[in-house]
């Protein structure tokens, strides 16, 4: 079994793209580190001027000069090496968010699936969003705080050892309640995040169904819930912040108190004649200088911590595994689609299978339909023809050719999918359709919107065909959104239409006008319609009727009509709903019984 990567090695490897950009930042960041040190020379040359009675304008001109020279060092190298870390963090970012799209396009649709929406939000927009402030400030800032104290210790040892002990000397006194503060830290940081997330899936779960809440006056409980789920997020963290904040606090007074041992040893070795007063002076203010950077640097503790959990998220969706795609275009015979002994379990599990042994042939250029009981399995057969997942025993073949040996953009120029969601993309309606085919011009567009008799509604609409989708969709009925998904597909032109009806019941004129968009998409192609109303295809090549995961009949309407009872039945249940739609009430009754 492959070995897991520890997090930083993951993110080494996201941060590859721009090794040569963020080497350069850190090297500017030592050189920005380096121009700090100047000052605390300067200052040191000048204080030797006064102890030694030599003060010099030119002398005290020069060494300001100094002084000055490198701070602006310090502070053109930071700002040059935080721009360079900022210019890579985007960088690997922008990288990052496309090959999780990439996955999202490639791996199953099982797997995406299995994710919840929360989740892969969270992961595409906030977590990796948490990876830019570590890579853009933790380069420079890290750096230079964990650096010059570093440097600022080794000066010390330098000038003196005692010297350079002393001023070290607090540091492990302040580790002891930081240890304390932090044996519990990884376990308490995996709670934080495991509230947050539960947190986050139930505010995205109150949004999204905040119609079914308002419908069903739930509006109290969920708010209940909601706040409920924030309440204990806050608990969570009250806890883990009063566990924490004595041995954190503690620690945080000890740490910036070097002067407690510097000066005292200072003091000794000046009084016994081994340091001069200006060496004096410039340890007492090197000490110093180890402070602000060491506290500053605590501070990355939780950054590097919230960095781990956005790299682990992150690799979990760029590891998820893909469908194995042909690499060479396929030779496709035609149209044909050709399902030989198929068996499909959306668990893998054979005994959980939702398919079985499935034998069937759509010819190019015929009408098949698919009929039968809700949940019979009607979606899954149109999902494995287009490779939403692969089956789990037999072959789905198109022109002669396994769906597996076709690669996936090949595969997807081959088949027009229209599902039962209709989903509109947050552009103009016109850009909705051109999505179809990106390069079709306005006139293209237009032609196929009027074919699938879309134009009537539009023109309706305040902006026309420049509404944006959001706007547009509160005011389309689901029959008008389908007929826009329609003209998509009419655009696209692709030799096979697979059409996912929306709903079991619409009112007559809706159906009209969606039977005519059909027809206009459907010729000349295979067309496969999962049938939710029996009178959209009266006229197939074939109805296939399905029961449990089986083909139980197949034949034109008249010969299932007369020998194939389940048909006869969910055709009594067609005709008797359309009686039904003579009245207003009456439909919403017979949408709750409609069942096919
Ligand atoms: N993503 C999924 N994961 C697990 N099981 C699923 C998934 N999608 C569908 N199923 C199950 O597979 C079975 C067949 O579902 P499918 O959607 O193919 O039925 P259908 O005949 O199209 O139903 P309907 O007419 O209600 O749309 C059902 O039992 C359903 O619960």
């Amino acid at each position: 079994m492959k070995k897991k990567e520890g997090w930083i090695q993951t993110l080494l490897s996201f941060a590859l793209p721009c090794r040569g950009k963020m080497t350069v930042s850190v090297l500017f960041a030592i050189i920005s580190v380096a121009g700090g040190f100047v000052p605390y020379l300067g200052v040191y040359q000048i204080i030797r001027m006064f102890i030694d009675k030599n003060i010099t304008t030119a002398g005290l001109l020069q060494w300001c000069g100094v002084c000055l020279s490198g701070y602006a060092v310090q502070v053109a190298f930071y700002a040059f090496s935080t721009m360079l870390a900022h210019i890579s963090a985007y960088t690997i970012l922008d990288g990052l968010r496309r090959k999780v799209a990439d996955r999202l396009m490639y791996a199953s649709l099982g797997t995406v699936m299995s994710k919840p929406i929360g989740t892969l939000k969270s992961t595409i927009v906030d977590r990796i969003e948490d990876i830019e402030p570590p890579l853009a400030h933790m380069i420079p800032e890290l750096s230079s705080n964990v650096l010059l104290p570093v440097i600022v210790a080794a000066a010390l040892f330098t000038l003196d050892w005692r010297m350079g002990l002393a001023s070290l000397a607090t540091v492990p006194v302040a580790l002891i309640p930081m240890a304390v503060g932090m044996k519990t830290y990884n376990s308490k940081y995996a709670g934080y995040m495991a509230a947050n997330a539960n947190v986050n899936s139930i505010i995205v779960e109150y949004v999204e169904g905040i119609e079914v809440v308002k419908a069903f006056n739930q509006a109290t409980s969920s708010y209940e819930k909601f706040a409920g789920s924030v309440r204990s997020f806050r608990d969570f963290t009250m806890e883990w912040f009063k566990a924490t904040w004595a041995s954190m606090n503690l620690c945080l007074s000890i740490l910036p108190t070097t002067l407690l041992a510097v000066l005292p040893v200072g003091i000794l070795l000046y009084r016994s004649g081994d340091m001069a007063p200006a060496k004096l002076a410039l340890c007492l203010m090197l000490a110093l200088g180890i402070v602000g950077p060491l506290v500053k640097a605590t501070t990355f503790i939780n950054v590097c911590k919230s960095m781990e959990y956005a790299v682990q998220d992150t690799r979990e969706l760029l590891d998820m595994e893909e469908l194995p795609e042909a690499k060479h275009p396929a030779q496709l015979h035609g149209s044909n689609i050709i399902l030989k002994d198929v068996s499909f379990s959306y668990t893998g599990k054979t005994q959980e299978g939702v398919l079985h042994h499935i034998d069937l042939e759509m010819l190019s250029g015929t009408f098949t339909a698919l009929v039968g009981p809700s949940g019979c399995g009607k979606s899954t057969v149109a999902r494995l023809i287009a490779r939403f997942w692969d089956v789990t025993e037999g072959a789905v073949s198109i022109g002669g050719v396994d769906v597996r040996d076709i690669p996936l953009k090949q595969l997807a120029n081959q088949v027009s999918f229209v599902t039962q969601d209709n989903f509109l993309f947050e552009c103009s309606l016109k850009e909705n359709i051109r999505l179809g085919k990106p390069a079709a011009t306005d006139e293209e567009v237009f032609a196929a919107a009027r074919a699938a008799q879309c134009e009537e509604f539009i023109s309706r609409l305040e902006r026309g065909w420049d509404t944006p989708a959001g706007d547009a969709g509160k005011q389309l009925s689901g029959g008008e959104r389908q007929r826009i998904a329609i003209a998509r597909a009419i655009l696209k032109d692709s030799p096979i239409v697979i059409l996912d009806e929306a709903t079991a019941f619409t009112d007559l004129e809706n159906e009209d006008k969606i039977q005519q968009s059909i027809l206009a998409l459907s010729k000349g192609k295979t067309l496969l319609v999962i049938a939710h109303r029996l009178s959209t295809i009266q006229n197939a090549d074939q109805i296939v009727v399905l029961q449990k995961g089986e083909i139980v009949d197949r034949g034109v309407q008249k010969e299932l009509l007369s020998r194939c009872p389940l048909y006869q039945k969910l055709w009594q249940a067609h005709v008797g709903s359309k009686h039904w739609a003579v009245g207003a009430e009456a439909i919403k009754i017979k949408e709750e019984q409609a069942y096919v």
